[in-house]
């Protein structure tokens, strides 16, 4: 029956319960995302129609899922041939297989992996202070530490913020195959992320955190798909502004094209596993730190 030929009575009833049905999706959504919930539990309680995992969308699911975003999403749905319109009670036998088989996957590899973990974000977003303050209070996570052909400010210690290398010892390097990845950042210095140390650490089972650019996140997710990435985005565009304009480090002219290209770098976001807001450093850090604890 066509909406407007209900009688209002039912029209209410039926609001209150498409209202109703809603929230207990979202009951399900943030029990998933706390870790109150396992993927495998929603997915067992799907099958009974009386549960709100019966009408929750397989989208809505994967979202929950740490380390899935919105670029990752469909690439997933593809691999399992499950449409997006689907939800989880109406799966078939076959795709329900598929994506149970999924989830096992997916728990068997992040127990053995290790994750890499990248943080990259515009210009002056806050990544250099982030990652700092990760290092001064979460001693468990550990820092790459980049090649640049900068030379050091002051304070920057050689082997514990960068290794400060000539331009002829990092064409060594690439040639070599030293490096993870590595870009010219801000059309000045080169700057790259050794192989050793990354691989030494997940041996170690240590979980490993980057700070870099958006040119090197892309080179990580194409060697390391399973790396996560996250885009540490700022709190408004005029913070952003704010902060670069406050750091005071870098001349007008090259705020100006900083901030073009921060533009084009905001834009890259949906390519991101997940973003963080740097509202607060000591929230931002926290939520990466979050984020590199769960699977
Ligand atoms: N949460 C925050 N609230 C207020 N100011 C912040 C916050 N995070 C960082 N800042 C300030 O913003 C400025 C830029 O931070 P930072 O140098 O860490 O940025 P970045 O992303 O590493 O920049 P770049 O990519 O240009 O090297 C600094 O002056 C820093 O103190
Ligand atoms: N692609 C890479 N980018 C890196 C790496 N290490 C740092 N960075 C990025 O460079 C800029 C500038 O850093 P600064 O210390 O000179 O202010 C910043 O955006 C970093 O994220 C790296 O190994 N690879």
């Amino acid at each position: 029956m066509a909406d407007r030929q209900m009688p209002e009575v039912d029209r209410v009833a039926a609001n209150r319960a498409a209202v109703a049905a809603r929230q207990a999706r979202a009951e399900v959504k943030a029990r998933l995302r706390s870790g109150g919930l396992t993927p495998e539990q929603v997915l067992a309680e799907s099958l009974d129609p009386e549960t709100s995992a019966h009408s929750l969308r397989v989208t809505d699911f994967l979202l929950c899922l740490p380390s899935i975003g919105s670029a990752k999403m469909p690439r997933i749905l593809a691999e399992l041939t499950i449409s997006d319109k689907k939800r989880l009670g109406g799966l078939g036998i076959h795709q329900r297989q598929r994506l149970e088989n999924y989830l096992a996957l997916r728990r068997l590899a992040a127990q053995q992996v290790p994750r890499l973990t990248v943080l990259a974000g515009p210009t002056a977003v806050g990544k250099g202070t982030v990652a700092a303050y990760i290092r001064e209070n979460y001693p468990t996570i550990s820092l790459s530490v980049s090649a640049t052909t900068r030379a050091p400010r002051p304070g920057e210690i050689n082997g514990t913020h960068y290794y400060f290398v000539s331009d002829a010892e990092f064409d060594r390097m690439i040639t070599d195959g030293e490096l993870l990845e590595w870009a010219t950042v801000h059309n000045a210095y080169r700057y790259g992320t050794p192989r050793t140390p990354i691989e030494d650490s997940s041996r170690r089972g240590e979980s490993v955190l980057l700070e870099i650019d958006l040119q090197g996140a892309r080179q990580v997710r194409e060697a390391m798909p399973e790396a996560r990435l996250v885009f540490l985005s700022p709190p408004t565009w005029e913070e952003l502004v704010r902060r670069l304009v406050g750091r005071g480090t870098e001349s007008t002219d090259e705020q100006q094209r900083r901030l073009a290209t921060a533009q084009v770098e905001l834009a890259a976001q949906d390519e991101f596993d997940e973003v963080v807001v740097n509202d607060t450093v000591e929230r931002a850090a926290e939520r990466v730190v979050e984020l590199m604890n769960t699977l």
